[in-house]
């Protein structure tokens, strides 16, 4: 009677049972792919929604490319929800961006979003292209005139390069010159490698549902190492301690007369409320996840995207071919290609975002929480409850794309252009932060609270570094596999918080001299 026990009018979905409700019932239905597994549980139920519960939460599966829509853009969809792995990452506290809500999130948000911009993040900063090129053109060079170090050669090695961490040094020093304007130089490129296999580790922890650590955190005692537990405290703290330092260093060297990058911002704005208000959301601990959050995926997700964009390549070598004649004819091979060329060099483009939409990094995103009760298709969602939309079920829509199955990036392509328009894809989420005051602004606390959404808080930052790194990468090099013979299998996919591949080696073979 117990498993048959759901909230009144919830969406169809199996039964529950002991401890863990439906979990097993879901990893059963597609081991290693909980995408595949929503699909086949809205077939069965024959529902757009499915409904089940995870231990004692309620957790709605959204399974129709029009409901994630109104998931994504609906502001009481926008909470996330209290587990151990938000807590494990920050202090015990609900810190950062990722995992926080409300009035905290939103603050810190539209604090860090507005202020990251102010040098070079989420717009065309020429400062910021300069460092993401320079550090493309150091990794180039060490295929190109060999490496100088150890640490260099376990990601280069003759004309082996090691994936996805190859790219993993272009893409976070960047965010780091954004942060406390410096980067770090090639001598100091193993502590950006150390970030990189740190985002990996947590990224690989859990699966898209926070796995069976979020409905009994107490198995992280009895198994720390199989539970995730053990990856997802040391791969955040890989991380979050790597900013430890630099914080307390702009913290001692600060005056308020001079703002120096992005941390002086914010510990002038901590030092600010400290002085006037009781309680602040401002704090350095709450500064250290805000970095942390941003670096994840900054050190994980786009090398992915770009890791596995090369495999495709390697499975589908026209495509190599494409992209090579285009470079050639539009960029030449005197100089590096830069943001400029990007409406002129629409296939590559096409095959980034392509590349996102087939293969959907983050299948279930990253779940939110009902935060009242609420409808949605006709169903009754109860507050509290965890909602995740499924974007593979969106980016595979044959009534969308005709042929989803297949690498095609042509579709996006019309009279020579790139079309955004024909890009229905969502890898980043949805839901645009207002930037003028539209009427329902609210007032909390002397701030504009934008109804500003979960969408992907560097979707920008990932689409500029992805071209202008791939871009760069694809003009200096041929690429084959290690071993010369050809692809013909894609790797095993690894469902943890995004999707990834084993790490591997691929030969590149340079065209410029
Ligand atoms: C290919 C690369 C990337 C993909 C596919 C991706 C995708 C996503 C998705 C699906 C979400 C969840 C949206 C939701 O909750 O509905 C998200 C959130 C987020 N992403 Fe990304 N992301 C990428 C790269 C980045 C990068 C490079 C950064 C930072 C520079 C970043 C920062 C964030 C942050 C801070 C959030 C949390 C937003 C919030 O909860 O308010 N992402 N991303």
């Amino acid at each position: 009677k117990k498993a048959y026990n759901r909230h009144e009018n919830f969406p169809p979905g199996p039964p529950s049972l002991p401890i863990y409700g439906a979990y097993w019932i879901i990893v059963a239905k597609a081991f290693n792919n909980l995408a595949l597994a929503t699909i086949r549980l809205a077939k069965e139920y024959n529902t757009k929604l499915v409904g089940l519960y995870l231990g004692p939460i309620p957790l709605v599966l959204v399974n129709d490319s029009t409901l994630i829509k109104e998931v994504l853009n609906r502001e009481e969809f926008d909470g996330r929800l209290d587990t151990v792995i938000s807590r494990a990452r920050g202090f015990w506290k609900i810190l950062g961006i990722f995992f926080t809500d409300g009035f905290f999130w939103h603050t810190q948000r539209r604090f860090s979003l507005r202020y990251m911009r102010d040098w070079g993040f989420g717009r065309r900063c020429n400062a910021l292209e300069e460092t993401i090129t320079h550090d493309t053109k150091e990794m180039i060079d060490m295929v190109q005139n060999g490496t100088t170090t150890d640490e260099e050669k376990k990601i280069v090695n003759g004309n082996l390069i090691y994936l996805p961490h190859f790219f993993d040094v272009p893409f976070v020093n960047g965010l780091v010159q954004v942060f406390v304007q410096k980067t770090f130089a090639r001598k100091e490129y193993s502590q950006l490698w150390r970030l990189g296999k740190s985002a990996l580790k947590f990224q690989r922890s859990t699966n898209d549902l926070g796995g069976a650590l979020v409905i009994t955190p107490w198995i992280k005692n009895l198994f720390p190492n199989i539970s995730g537990y053990n990856d997802l405290t040391n791969g955040t703290k890989g991380i979050s301690d790597f900013y430890e330092e630099l914080i307390k260093d702009a913290i001692d060297t600060y005056e308020d007369t001079h703002e120096r990058h992005f941390f002086d911002a914010y510990i002038k704005k901590m030092k600010q409320e400290t002085e006037e208000n009781q309680r602040t959301t401002y704090s350095a601990e709450q500064l250290q996840l805000i970095c942390t959050d941003y670096t994840f995926p900054t050190a994980s997700a786009t090398e992915m995207t770009l890791t596995i964009l090369l495999e495709r390549i390697l499975l589908q070598p026209e495509l190599q071919d494409k992209i090579h004649e285009e470079l050639d004819r539009v960029v030449g091979r005197d100089r590096m290609p830069t943001l400029d060329d990007r409406q002129n060099l629409p296939f590559t483009e096409a095959c980034i975002r392509e590349m996102l939409r087939f293969e959907t990094l983050v299948p279930l995103g990253v779940p939110h929480r009902a935060m009242n009760d609420t409808t949605l298709g006709g169903y009754d969602i109860p507050e509290g409850s965890s909602v995740a939309v499924n974007l593979v079920a969106l980016h595979m829509d044959e009534k969308i794309w005709g042929d989803p199955q297949n690498f095609r990036p042509e579709r996006f392509i019309v009279d020579g252009k790139v079309q955004v328009s024909l890009d229905k894809s969502l890898p980043f989420g949805a839901g645009r932060q207002r930037t003028c005051e539209p009427s329902g602004y609210v007032i909390v606390h002397g701030y504009y609270l934008t109804s500003g959404r979960r969408l992907c808080a560097g979707e920008t930052y990932a689409r500029h570094s992805m071209f202008l790194i791939f871009a760069a990468f694809m003009q200096a090099f041929q690429v084959s596999t290690a071993d010369g013979k050809p692809l013909t299998q894609p790797a095993k996919r690894i469902q943890g918080i995004i999707t990834t591949i084993p790490e591997f080696w691929v030969r590149v073979t340079p065209r410029i001299g």
